[in-house]
């Protein structure tokens, strides 16, 4: 199966070069920048898994090769738009297309674009960066990578997809209920990095300061309300599970964004779900204060 991945960055590197690793044809769209720092270094990942390092086959957005059968998307929320653009010419007929972003808001963007039968529901559970020498950072031991029809069908598409990923040395697992698991993640990530860059602080240093544990539930709570007014496929308590398995070490991909002084995704992630929070009319006062806390920040960070 021909594979483009879209983005050679903390997530897109480390799957794409797990894909690679087994030997699957990949190959990574990317900007000129990351080309050249591809060429001159390849592919270098570091994980607890063992490292290694990879000549990767790379094409700019310009270059006309034919459709691929999987696109995997793996940019930023900020850069979407962006990449649905550039990943146009190679978009064929058959094409599936599998987004790994955080969020939710981008699936309803692709299948208007590509069309509903195009997209497959896919998430991530990674911590992963990217240092400045480009190189991929795994850090903890989770690598899980979600994915299924959205229709929860198993299709013979979604078994080639299977096959092609099985043997891969990360958990490339099929769910058949992803748009659930999407939902779920999204409550979740909407809440860790909510409260993460709200207080700079990974989740171990909040639960110790008097109010912490109350925030983080309300937080929690406040969120699966708004998904619950939206009739998405939540499970009834989930938000406490998550709580419960919220542990000392974790931060969010998005404080690291913000302690680099980087982009944050506050529209995509906490913005979009403050949209339906207005249209269930509920006050979410702790998401307008996340939001809030996250657009400050943008203002105050030249270039963003
Ligand atoms: N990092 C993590 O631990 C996790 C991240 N996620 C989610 O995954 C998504 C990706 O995050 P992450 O991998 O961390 O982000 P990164 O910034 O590390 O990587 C994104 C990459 O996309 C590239 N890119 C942007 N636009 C284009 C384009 N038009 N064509 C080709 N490449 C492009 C960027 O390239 P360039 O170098 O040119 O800027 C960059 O390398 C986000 O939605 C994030 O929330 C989910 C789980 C965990
Ligand atoms: C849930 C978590 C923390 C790991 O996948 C994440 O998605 C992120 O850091 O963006």
């Amino acid at each position: 199966m021909r594979i483009l991945i879209v983005g050679c960055g903390a997530v897109g590197g480390y799957f794409g070069g797990r894909l690679m690793e087994k030997g699957e044809d990949v190959t990574f769209l990317v900007r000129e920048g990351r080309k050249k720092q591809l060429e001159e270094t390849g592919l270098n990942i570091k994980s607890m898994y063992g490292d290694f390092s990879l000549t990767p086959k790379t094409i700019l957005a310009t270059d006309r090769v034919p459709a691929f059968e999987l696109i995997i998307l793996s940019t930023k929320s900020y850069h979407f738009e962006q990449a649905m653009k550039d990943i146009t010419p190679f978009v064929g007929p058959d094409t599936v297309i599998m987004p790994l972003l955080n969020g939710m808001v981008h699936v309803d963007r692709l299948q208007e674009i590509f069309t509903y039968s195009k997209v497959i529901g896919g998430l991530c559970m990674i911590g992963a960066t990217i240092d400045d020498k480009g190189t991929i950072i795994h850090m903890g031991s989770s690598h899980l990578l979600n994915y299924g029809e959205l229709s929860g069908e198993k299709t013979e598409r979604i078994e080639e997809i299977e096959q092609t990923f099985s043997g891969t040395k990360a958990d490339f697992i099929r769910n058949d209920n992803i748009l659930r698991a999407m939902w779920h993640k999204y409550l979740f990530i909407t809440g860790l990095s909510g409260v993460t860059t709200l207080f700079r602080s990974k989740i171990g240093k909040v639960k110790k300061m008097e109010y912490g544990e109350k925030i983080i539930e309300a937080v929690f709570k406040e969120i699966a309300s708004i998904i619950r007014a939206e009739k998405a496929p939540i499970d009834d308590g989930v938000e406490f599970e998550q709580i419960n398995q919220l542990t000392e070490e974790m931060g969010s991909s998005m404080l690291r964004d913000m302690e680099k002084g980087g982009a944050v995704e506050a529209d995509h992630i906490q913005g979009y779900l403050l949209k339906l929070a207005e249209k269930h009319r509920i006050e979410a006062t702790y998401l307008k204060i996340i939001y809030t806390n996250l657009k400050t920040y943008e203002s105050s960070v030249k270039g963003l």
